[in-house]
């Protein structure tokens, strides 16, 4: 099980430990969530050393790196989708708001809500369009009346860009829809217990281009309502859909600061190497 072993020690407003290039690091609005001297240990492999990021509120953050840099095992701690790994020990803080997201009182079924997720394979539940979208609000209370019930499946699927698309087979099984359908249903499900977060492990990997590029603009309709964080392999999109990017190496958060800066003006050799296809 994984374990917080420090407490919440950190100024939950200052960029403290971001290698931020571009001149808005310390003017940026305050973090959504924070995390301060992350690590993360699979039994001896030392996953994640001593990352201290910001998330703003509000905006999109990409984290990008080479494969195995750890960029999924510091997604799946912000909302401890680690928990169930049993050789998985973490040290540091993390902060949603003002909020220990490590604190053992703390409810993890309401900080899943909080925090959504959305994989790299659009997982939808066996069940039709309609109840993919309920299930999560049945389970959380969020409605009381069958009415509203109804209102929140259209808002979620009209808020993923799915709506005119599947109203008229809600009744059908989710996984009858398209690759790029399945995974707005996945979003649409996510956004439906009222996330303030989303994290999203390369949602478009699995998807072809147009799909693709569905998703991006989604993603980017989404930043007014939602604090997102995407983990991807693609340079491009990440350039595209993120105002801040994180280049993770063997482990290590290299440097973090706006996208168009680090992309533009990496600080660190490595992040030029990787953006330039050095290597990667
Ligand atoms: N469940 C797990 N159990 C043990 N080790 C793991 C587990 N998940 C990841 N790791 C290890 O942690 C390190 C980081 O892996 P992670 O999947 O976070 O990297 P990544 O950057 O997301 O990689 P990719 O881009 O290939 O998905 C790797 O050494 C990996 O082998």
């Amino acid at each position: 099980m994984a374990q917080m072993q420090t407490a919440a020690t950190a100024d939950r407003a200052d960029t403290r430990g971001e290698t931020g290039s571009g001149p808005s690091a310390g003017t940026r609005k305050r973090a959504k969530m924070a995390t301060r001297n992350l690590n993360v240990y699979y039994g001896d492999n030392h996953a994640i050393q001593d990352v201290s990021l910001d998330i703003g509120n509000n905006e999109v953050t990409a984290l990008i790196g080479p494969s195995g840099c750890g960029k999924s095992t510091f997604l799946r701690c912000l909302n401890r989708m680690n928990d169930v790994i049993d050789t998985c020990r973490i040290t540091g803080d993390i902060t949603l708001d003002d909020v220990d997201v490590y604190d053992p009182n703390l409810d993890v079924v309401q900080l899943r809500a909080r925090v959504g997720m959305v994989f790299q394979k659009p997982n939808p539940f066996p069940k039709s369009v309609f109840d993919n979208i309920a299930y999560g609000p049945r389970i959380h209370g969020v409605t009381n009346t069958r009415d509203e019930l109804e209102e929140l499946v259209e808002r979620s699927l009209r808020r993923a860009g799915l709506w005119d698309e599947v109203k008229d087979r809600l009744d059908l099984p989710g996984s009858g829809l398209s690759g790029g359908q399945q995974q707005r249903l996945c979003i649409a499900r996510a956004i439906a217990v009222n996330p303030e977060v989303i994290l999203m492990d390369e949602p478009c990997s699995a998807l072809d281009p147009i799909a693709t590029a569905t998703i991006e603009e989604l993603i980017d309709e989404l930043r007014d309502n939602y604090t997102i964080v995407i983990v991807t392999h693609n340079m491009q999109q990440a350039a595209r859909v993120s105002q801040r990017t994180a280049f993770f190496h063997l482990g290590e958060m290299v440097e973090a600061g706006e996208t168009e800066a680090l992309f533009t003006n990496p600080r660190d050799d490595r992040t030029l190497g990787y953006i330039t296809g050095r290597f990667g």
